[in-house]
């Protein structure tokens, strides 16, 4: 069954910069369901970030109406149902890799023993167990940027947002990136939405949504924006 996870109408968000006010989103619409798997594209500053942030209850929208019809109220999605992976791999430095990914377990009061076999089966899942009792300094940045993704799928949530998850890697380890990503969520109904300037990663997702000075255009038809 498809379910709506997240709907949104008219989204527009405005920053005050002292006298100034920048337009971040002047006009979104969207629905995303679950199994959707979604690009985000858009140039730089056309406001990718703080629709993904919009999307996931980070920030709130000055006016415009937002509902996660499936999930709930803003303050029951995170870490539970709505997950983030960003750009800069933000692993917590004196925790070692299986203690970062069991850490939103932790967060919601889930038993240690739990939370750490329930991370160590997404590290063998997406082939990091060996490095589980590594420190987030010892790794490379593909490394540390799956650590992220394992952590991002540790209570298996509704809906992963992503801002450029790929934008520190070179392609080879961009790809290998996506590929775990896409493997582990294969046969799930998990809903997944990645912000990137990158049409590699655009093209191995299902819909492709455009961003262009705030406005938000949607498709599922990625030969539109891709112009190919
Ligand atoms: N906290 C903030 N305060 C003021 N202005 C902001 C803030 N966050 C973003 N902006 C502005 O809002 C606009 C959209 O920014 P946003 O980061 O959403 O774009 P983006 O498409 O994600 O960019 P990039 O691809 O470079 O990451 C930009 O003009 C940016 O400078």
């Amino acid at each position: 069954m498809v379910e709506m996870l997240v709907e949104a109408q008219n989204l527009r968000r405005v920053y005050q910069r002292g006298e100034n006010s920048v337009v971040a989103v002047d006009s979104a619409t969207f629905a995303i369901t679950s199994g959707a798997r979604i690009a985000l594209m858009g140039p730089s500053g056309s406001g990718k970030s703080t629709l993904l942030y919009l999307m996931g209850g980070l920030d709130t929208p000055t006016s415009g109406k937002i509902a996660w019809t499936a999930l709930g109220d803003r303050k029951s999605l995170r870490p539970q149902k709505i997950a983030f992976v960003f750009q800069m791999p933000s692993l917590l430095a004196p925790l070692n890799v299986v203690e970062n990914v069991a850490l939103p377990l932790l967060l919601g009061n889930i038993e240690p023993y739990v939370a750490r076999k329930a991370a160590m089966e997404v590290l063998e899942r997406i082939g990091l167990s060996a490095i589980a009792d590594k420190m987030p300094e010892e790794l490379s940045g593909g490394q540390a940027q799956r650590v992220a993704v394992a952590r991002a799928l540790v209570y298996r949530p509704r809906l992963i947002l992503a801002d450029e998850p790929t934008g520190q890697l070179d392609r080879s380890t961009a790809k290998l990136l996506l590929d775990v990503l896409l493997a582990t969520l294969e046969g799930t109904d998990t809903a997944l939405v990645v912000a990137t300037h990158d049409r590699a990663v655009a093209e191995r997702l299902d819909s492709l949504w455009y961003v262009r000075h705030g406005n938000l255009l949607t498709s599922s038809n990625k030969q539109l924006a891709l112009g190919n």
